[in-house]
């Protein structure tokens, strides 16, 4: 599990442990750290061109020493001081081993250029100075690698409400941070490697579950399983104006593990579900969850999905049936997949809004409507009733497909009715529906039936890896 903490959270355990360990040796083991990352990022040291830009706080001296380490290997290291302040010991080894302090005018012909400006001491936003330098190394498409986090990013929400750096790799310590995990800063962040630096930290704000957190939770049939143990979803999505969405959440229901799927709507919708999935059962009868909305266009029942929602089988609800939500009762059971237009539906904001800031918007609506929240996007934030978030960010962009929420939603309902709770449903549905993603690109254009039908090979991969 990969996990993210507060800043708070953080400076307390740095704190703990630095009234335990001679002076400076934290700020050593990240350097240390940050000049093996930078290294392997230029693939050669020797008389490689870095570029340090360098503010007020201890993230300018992690820049320092490493760009030190990197100096001492042979490379042509230039420290811009952005504040009069700059870390004086970080500045004097970093001469000492043969850097120098130069001119913005220096990050034209760099290899790299390391922003050491703020981390986790950083308000959103750059100074004019940091803002001119980072904008030079964007027009001469010079790399940038983040020291900690992307500086200008808003490191506890993910949000991005001023400039910021955009970096092609994050090396951050001792812990990801919640802006390593949560857009808009996600992807400000590139990818982001991890130095360990010993921190003990409590439980996680926010955390990414990886393959070996979540197959266990996976519902493997066992000698005494039937297909009624096992599970029967039943479905009602999809509508005479968009038969097309049953057909689809239908396929992703099968690829996951129930042992039947019913489904429940017009009967012209329900020949062309049976057309292409023949296994399934028309009609109503017992079901172990329902997956709700996908697809029901105008010709939704509201009246009916409350009475659903109100009853014991835990529920998906999405897209058309997210307007059957209301904020009164007892909805624990209700996994909510919207994406952020419908969520801002729901939360009467616009659209905007909910994109800038995810976290806190997914968080909202599951404390107001009591539902577990699967907020779709780039990275899928899902934030449960009691405050949980865990987040998914292994999708690839070809996901974004008409009908690919169909499939998630069609996934989940199956993992429901298999006995998960809706928030391991929702980490295990986007986890595989993103794996089953990149099995059905292959870095290329896919549909949504291509990736349900994926799905039977991305649990394999799973369930053996
Ligand atoms: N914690 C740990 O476990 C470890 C932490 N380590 C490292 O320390 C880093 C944190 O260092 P930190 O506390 O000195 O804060 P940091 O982010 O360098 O600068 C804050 C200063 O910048 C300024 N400033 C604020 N906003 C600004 C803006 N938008 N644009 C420009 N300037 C701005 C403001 O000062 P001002 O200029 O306003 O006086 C503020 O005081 C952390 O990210 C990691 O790299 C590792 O070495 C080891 C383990
Ligand atoms: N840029 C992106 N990168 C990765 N996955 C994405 C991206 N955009 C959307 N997705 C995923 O694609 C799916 C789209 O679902 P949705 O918006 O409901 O589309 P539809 O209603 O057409 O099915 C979601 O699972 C979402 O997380
Ligand atoms: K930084």
């Amino acid at each position: 599990m990969r996990s993210a903490h507060t800043v708070e959270q953080v400076r307390a355990a740095e704190a703990d442990l630095m009234a335990r360990l001679p002076e400076g040796t934290l700020m050593q083991r990240a350097a240390t750290g940050l000049a093996v990352a930078i290294s392997n990022f230029l693939g050669s040291t020797y008389g490689a061109r870095v570029v340090l830009l360098i503010g007020s706080g201890d993230n300018g001296g992690d820049a320092l020493y490493a760009g030190a380490r990197l100096a001492r290997r042979g490379a042509q290291v230039t420290a811009v001081l952005l504040s009069d302040k700059a870390h004086a010991e970080g500045l004097e080894a970093l001469k000492m081993c043969g850097g120098r302090v130069g001119s913005v005018e220096d990050i034209r012909g760099a290899d790299v250029v390391i922003d050491g400006i703020v981390g986790i001491g950083g308000r959103p936003g750059l100074r004019p100075d940091a803002l001119a330098a980072v904008q030079l190394a964007e027009q001469f498409d010079v790399p940038i690698v983040a020291v900690d986090t992307p500086s200008g990013v808003d490191v506890d929400t993910g949000e991005t409400p001023e400039p910021h750096v955009n970096a092609a790799l994050t090396v951050t310590f001792g812990t990801h941070k919640i802006c390593h995990f949560i857009d808009p800063a996600a992807t400000a962040c590139g990818p982001v490697h991890l130095v360990e630096i010993g921190l003990d930290l409590p439980p996680a704000e926010v955390e990414s579950l990886q393959a070996a957190d979540i197959r266990h939770l996976y519902p493997v049939p066992h000698g005494e399983s039937d297909k009624y143990s096992r599970g029967v979803l039943g479905l009602m999505v999809g509508s005479t104006q968009y038969p097309g969405a049953a057909v689809i959440a239908t396929a992703g229901a099968l690829g996951g593990p129930v042992g039947m799927v019913r489904y429940v709507g017009p009967d012209p919708v329900a020949e062309a579900v049976r057309a292409a999935h023949p296994e399934i059962v028309a009609g109503n009868g017992r079901v172990q969850a329902w997956t709700i909305g996908s697809g029901l266009g105008d010709e939704l029942d509201i009246p009916r999905i409350r009475e659903l929602l109100d009853a014991e089988e835990p529920v998906v609800l999405d897209a058309d049936g997210l307007k059957a939500l209301d904020d009164s009762g007892d909805h624990v059971d209700v996994l909510a997949t919207p994406h952020a237009g419908e969520l801002a539906r729901l939360l009467d904001v616009d659209r905007a809004t909910v994109e800038a800031e995810r976290l806190k918007h997914a968080r909202l609506a599951a404390e107001r409507y009591d539902v577990t929240v699967l907020l779709k996007g780039a990275t899928t934030v899902i934030a449960a009733p009691d405050g949980q978030v865990r987040v998914n960010s292994n999708a690839t962009p070809w996901l974004a497909t008409a009908g690919a929420g169909d499939v998630l939603a069609g996934l989940c309902g199956s993992l429901l009715a298999g006995g998960l709770s809706p928030l391991d449903a929702a980490s295990l549905g986007a986890y595989l529906h993103a794996a089953a993603a990149n099995l059905a690109s292959s870095s290329g254009p896919t549909t949504a039936i291509s990736v349900a039908a994926a799905l039977p090979e991305a649990t394999r991969y799973l369930l053996r890896s």
